[in-house]
């Protein structure tokens, strides 16, 4: 008989949240053996192992922390996650060893990839800005996917010695050129009808290379999810990406 992992839900009421329920309740291994929402008392997390936490950034560090001190493994979808709250909790993990915590900025397949080639591109190219486009309900700009494509694609050209992108604007009063994560460009667009789009552009002299992602729908995030509650508890401590745990 297998041994089935029973999950609870933070934030199950959100466009998210819902759809990770009825993924988590149609998944023949796993049990949804709790939904918790804003004002709930966790409390012991009905008896989980794992949480799935997809709230709002102002929300998540205390719920995952809460988590942690129970010894239940954490799938953290809620973007927004500072450098300075990824240390707090990888300090808070530390006294909690065998627990494990994933923060993934993106649970799609393809917004993986695209973070994997885009990292690949990025010592080729002189030139590269980065434009996401979600749907207007989102809370946080730029998107939590586009700030790690950004790092990711800095960290690379770091290495590979190129300096900064060139750009002669000198005159930009209202913040026409975007905000700039880690030097590289980022743009973000809010838009009626969509849900997760982005597009991550190179340029070098007499060519462009443009890699983009859709997701037209929030199912696209469910397989990530469920491979995230599959293997947390096989990673203690903190992960960054579900990359991580699918060998990219
Ligand atoms: N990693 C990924 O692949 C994806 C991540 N996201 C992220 O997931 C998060 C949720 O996104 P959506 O579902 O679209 O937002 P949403 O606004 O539809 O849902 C958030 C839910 O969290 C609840 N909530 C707020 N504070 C809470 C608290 N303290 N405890 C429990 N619940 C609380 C709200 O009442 C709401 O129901 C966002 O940070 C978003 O960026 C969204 C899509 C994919
Ligand atoms: O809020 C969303 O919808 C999404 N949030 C994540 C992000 O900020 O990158 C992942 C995906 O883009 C959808």
């Amino acid at each position: 008989m297998t041994d089935r992992i029973p999950v609870a839900v933070i934030g199950a009421s959100g466009r998210m949240g819902m759809q990770a329920c009825r993924a988590v309740e149609d998944a023949h291994d796993l049990d949804l053996v709790g939904r918790f929402g804003a004002g709930d008392d966790l409390g012991d997390l009905a008896g989980a192992r794992v949480a799935v936490e997809l709230t709002v950034p102002d929300a998540s560090p205390a719920n995952v922390a809460h988590c942690v001190e129970r010894g239940v493994h954490a799938v953290v979808g809620t973007t927004g996650w500072s450098q300075e709250r990824l240390d707090a909790l990888s300090e808070r993990l530390s006294g909690q060893p065998g627990v494990g915590v994933l923060i993934a900025p993106n649970f799609a397949i393809g917004a993986l990839l695209m973070m994997s080639f885009a990292q690949q591109a990025a010592r080729f190219y002189e030139s590269v800005e980065v434009v996401e486009t979600h749907h207007p309900g989102k809370v946080d700009a730029p998107s939590g996917t586009a700030a790690r494509t950004a790092s990711l694609i800095a960290a690379a050209r770091r290495e590979a010695g190129l300096g900064e992108v060139p750009d002669a604007t000198s005159s930009d009063p209202d913040g026409a050129r975007g905000a700039r994560v880690d030097g590289v460009p980022v743009h973000a667009l809010r838009m009626r009808g969509r849900v997760a789009h982005q597009e991550v552009a190179f340029g070098a002299v007499g060519e462009a290379l443009t890699l983009r992602h859709d997701s037209f729908d929030r199912v696209s995030f469910m397989p990530g999810v469920l491979s995230g509650v599959r293997q947390v508890g096989d990673h203690p401590g903190l992960t960054v990406g579900l990359e991580h745990y699918l060998g990219l």
